[in-house]
């Protein structure tokens, strides 16, 4: 393992969806890791994992908890937020297909379409590049997966498919993947994402 990252405290937005799974692989990495649902456990984490799920749902819980405009203040602050799926849907600043009523948390300037692969039916596995994440491709589970449509400024597009459909960006210390890493067994991409964290924190530190 390539850093130590035991200082680390990282929240997983835990209402829906596969936080077990983040869970597991964020501690074998050494972090400490927390289940975040209300505003005081998000004061208290250095960054924060939106896990797969249903958007749709997970925007209503965030909503009926309160967590809505903490979450969207977190975000403004910095605070980096790494998304997968239905975490990056909550994550971007318009969702082209949301159902009615749907939001949005925002503040990653994409355009996202949910289920963009069809239905159940169309969930695969790629070996998938990641340059300047992985040095070698990552196995990549798309599970009605979203794929982002339009990037805006100061996004940068980490991967896409062969046919060009883009599946990861990075904006900042927000980070939005398509697919699931945290389902292979491979924890190359929450390794990277930690290494942003501990960079932000040494680099809030040194500005207090
Ligand atoms: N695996 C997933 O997270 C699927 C995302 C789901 N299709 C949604 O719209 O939220």
């Amino acid at each position: 393992m390539a850093g130590n990252f035991r200082h680390l405290r990282i929240g997983v937005l835990a209402f829906q969806g596969d936080v077990r799974e983040h869970i597991h692989v964020l501690e074998g990495l050494g972090a400490q890791v927390v289940k975040v649902r209300r505003p005081e456990e998000l004061g208290t984490v250095d960054a924060l994992v939106i896990p797969g799920g249903e958007s749709s749902v997970m925007d209503k819980l965030v909503r009926m908890f309160g967590m809505q405009q903490p979450l969207r203040d977190a975000i403004a602050a910095g605070m980096p937020v790494f998304g997968t799926c239905a975490g990056l849907i909550m994550m971007s600043d318009n969702i082209v297909d949301a159902i009615a009523e749907q939001e949005s948390l925002g503040g990653l300037h994409v355009d996202v379409r949910r289920n963009a692969f069809g239905t159940q039916i169309d969930s695969f596995e790629v070996q998938l590049d990641m340059p300047g994440v992985t040095k070698d491709p990552v196995p990549a589970t798309f599970i009605r997966a979203p794929i982002v449509e339009r990037v805006g400024e100061g996004v940068r597009v980490i991967s896409a498919l062969p046919d060009g459909r883009i599946v990861a960006v990075e904006q900042g210390n927000l980070l939005g993947i398509s697919f699931h890493p945290e389902v292979n067994g491979d924890s190359r991409v929450h390794e990277y994402f930690l290494g942003r964290v501990a960079q932000y924190v040494t680099e809030k530190k040194a500005s207090i």
